[in-house]
């Protein structure tokens, strides 16, 4: 099987860098997300990040989600995501987020939701 252990630090192709924790018995993880796009003027802060993991199948590539809670903005972005190793040991993390922007009124929702995809590789 090839493992695939969420656990330490991860760049994404942005140039931010998040550390997640180990795992608990439940599969619930936490973490913190340093971002590198600064979308304000104010100090980029460290925001805090809430996740779970399924089990790693027999291929050890598990699939998880985690919620950042941004400090410096008033939004959320929501990842979903699986692990992958290629052939030479590298672990990818490959996602898909949303990202949730507070707007003034209903009539703005449909501009409130982003989305995109992120790859994360393992800083050693
Ligand atoms: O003020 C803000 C608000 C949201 C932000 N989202 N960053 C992201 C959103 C989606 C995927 C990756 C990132 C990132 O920062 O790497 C950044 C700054």
């Amino acid at each position: 099987i090839r493992k695939c252990d969420l656990q330490g630090l991860w760049r994404n192709e942005l140039g931010s860098n998040m550390t997640l924790s180990a795992l608990d018995a439940a599969g619930t993880f936490s973490g913190s997300y340093h971002t590198a796009v600064a979308a304000t003027n104010k100090q980029i802060l460290v925001s805090p990040l809430q996740g779970a993991q399924q089990h790693p199948g027999d291929k050890g590539q598990p699939t998880f989600g985690f919620t950042v809670h941004w400090q410096f903005a008033d939004s959320i972005t929501a990842f979903v995501g699986q692990c992958f190793v290629d052939r030479r040991g590298k672990e990818t993390l490959e996602t898909t987020w949303l990202l949730r922007e507070e707007v003034p009124s209903r009539r703005d929702i449909w501009k409130a939701t982003r989305v995109g995809t992120s790859i994360f590789t393992r800083v050693k």
